[in-house]
């Protein structure tokens, strides 16, 4: 499998270290705060690193629920989706993840918008 971008973002342990500084940049974001106040923060950064992982050509299954399943309900508009993977880009660059490395991650992201923006 073509893991470049994987080992772009310092595999699992760059992984795990995006997505520490991601969730309390989520927590603080005033944007989107609020969808996240009854969630397990904890359970949420595990399913991301291994989302993360599994897209980007890692040693990884995604074992968490459906994307649609999941924000079903939450009435996320595009502007949240947008709110979040700027977080996310954040995050990245606070770690040293190059610009396009940043970039395929995001782009890989892209196609969930429309199971996660219901709203
Ligand atoms: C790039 C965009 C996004 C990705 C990749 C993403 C991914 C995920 C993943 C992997 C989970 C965990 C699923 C599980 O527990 O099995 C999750 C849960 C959740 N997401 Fe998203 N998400 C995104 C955008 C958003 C946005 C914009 C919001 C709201 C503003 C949101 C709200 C939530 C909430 C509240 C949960 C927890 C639901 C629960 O625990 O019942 N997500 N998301």
């Amino acid at each position: 499998a073509d893991d470049v971008t994987y080992r772009g973002l310092g595999g699992q342990q760059g992984i795990k270290n995006i997505v520490a500084t991601l969730i309390p940049l989520i927590k603080a974001d005033p944007r989107i705060k609020e969808s996240f106040v009854d969630t397990d923060m904890k359970n949420l950064a595990m399913r991301l690193e291994e989302q993360f992982c599994a897209l980007t050509g890692g040693p990884c299954v995604y074992e968490g629920e459906d994307m649609n399943d999941v924000h079903r309900g939450l009435k996320v508009t595009n502007a949240q989706f947008n709110a979040l993977a700027e977080d996310l880009q954040i995050a990245m660059e606070r770690n040293g993840v190059p610009s396009h490395v940043q970039n395929k991650l995001v782009a890989k992201l892209a196609p969930m918008q429309r199971a996660i923006v219901t709203k």
